[in-house]
């Protein structure tokens, strides 16, 4: 049989439309989000309405900011220091060399490179790239607008009250300045291995995960090497499907939906074939991780769940009661953990 694959969700029939909870094109969206971010956890979106023109300027300033030397790249270095440092959001920008951080904690070593980009706080390398700045801001307005229709989406297949019970948590899209939302855009890269390249034992390019938060937006380019967990516990691959986005849901999301949204472990491995090309070639992704603003107390929804919802063992999935949380609490002890604190 073949494995389960990560599900494509079209938007093109999106309209900007008065009542989005009854208009027939976004109840069927929604039914689908729900479908495939309820069991997969991860889908494709294509037709999204983000420009291809943004996203390759994000990508060829990713490219050039990790092309710097790598002194002048030190010059941005996060502050993961401690755990104080860490916990304050305003720090959360900045380059990380290779090594400098583990999404498993048992993961020997992780060959990538970040640089974390925070609306309205940070410095960014703009002597070097004039650009830098501007495209990711255009980018970022980008994504919050896709990132509303998703969550309007959401609690339409949760079949809310309120459509916008979700968007009004992210007070951050319409006023970054004064609310703290937690949420960041993240460029990596993946340097390739040249043949003969000795690697740390049980290197990998991104240890396997789950993401934090609520949404999160990922662009990768041709590559390839993403893999998902699927309900079986098969790994599968997210093979590059060129222009979409794969959007996944994260552990705030699984807590809050008692587990309907489940957090699904990813991860890069690194090909042992010398002459693979995923081995040989770089791979640059940019992410866009979504939580809501950090003051947002999150709830535990009990609702009834699909059968196909029923599959996934969740960590969250047979709570019946769950004391509320701050989506601050919830997410930051995982980050610290990616730190080694
Ligand atoms: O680069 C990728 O494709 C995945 C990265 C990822 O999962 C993460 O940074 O959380
Ligand atoms: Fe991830």
């Amino acid at each position: 049989m073949e494995p389960e694959s990560i599900p494509i969700v079209d938007l093109s029939q999106l309209k900007d439309v008065e009542n989005v909870a009854e208009d027939p094109e976004w109840k069927s969206i929604a039914n689908n989000v729900r479908q495939g971010l309820g069991s997969v956890g991860f889908l494709y979106l294509i037709n999204h309405g983000i420009p291809e023109e943004t996203v390759s300027k994000v990508f060829a300033q990713s490219h050039e900011f990790f092309s710097l030397p790598t002194s002048i790249k030190q010059k941005y270095l996060k502050n993961t220091s401690s755990e104080s440092e860490i916990f304050n959001l305003e720090n959360y920008f900045g380059y990380q060399p290779p090594g400098g951080e583990k999404l498993h904690p048992d993961a020997n070593f992780e060959l990538k490179e970040t640089f974390d980009w925070l609306y309205g706080v940070g410095v960014y390398p703009s002597e070097e790239l004039p650009d830098f700045e501007s495209s990711i801001e255009q980018f970022d307005a980008q994504c919050k607008n896709l990132l509303k229709k998703l969550l309007r989406l959401l609690a339409i297949g949760l079949n809310l009250d309120d459509v916008d019970y979700f968007v009004k948590t992210c007070r951050h899209f319409e006023d970054p300045e004064n609310y703290n939302g937690i949420y960041n855009v993240r460029l990596i890269l993946y340097p390739p291995i040249a043949e003969g390249k000795s690697l740390p034992a049980g290197a990998v390019r991104c240890g396997e995960h789950s993401d934090y938060g609520f949404l999160t937006l990922l662009f990768q380019d041709d590559v390839g090497g993403l893999e998902v967990k699927n309900v079986d516990g098969e790994w599968v691959h997210a093979k590059p499907i060129p222009g979409s986005i794969l959007v996944n849901t994260g552990d705030l999301t699984e807590f809050w939906t008692c587990g309907i949204f489940p957090a699904t472990p990813h991860r890069i491995i690194i090909p042992e074939d010398v002459n693979d090309s995923k081995r040989r070639k770089a791979r640059y992704s940019v992410a866009f991780f979504n939580g809501p603003d950090k003051d947002t107390v999150i709830h535990p929804m009990q609702m009834e769940k699909k059968p196909h919802e029923m599959k996934r063992t969740s960590k969250y999935a047979n709570r019946s009661t769950g004391e509320p949380v701050t989506a601050y609490d919830h997410m930051m002890g995982r980050v610290a953990k990616q730190y080694g604190h």
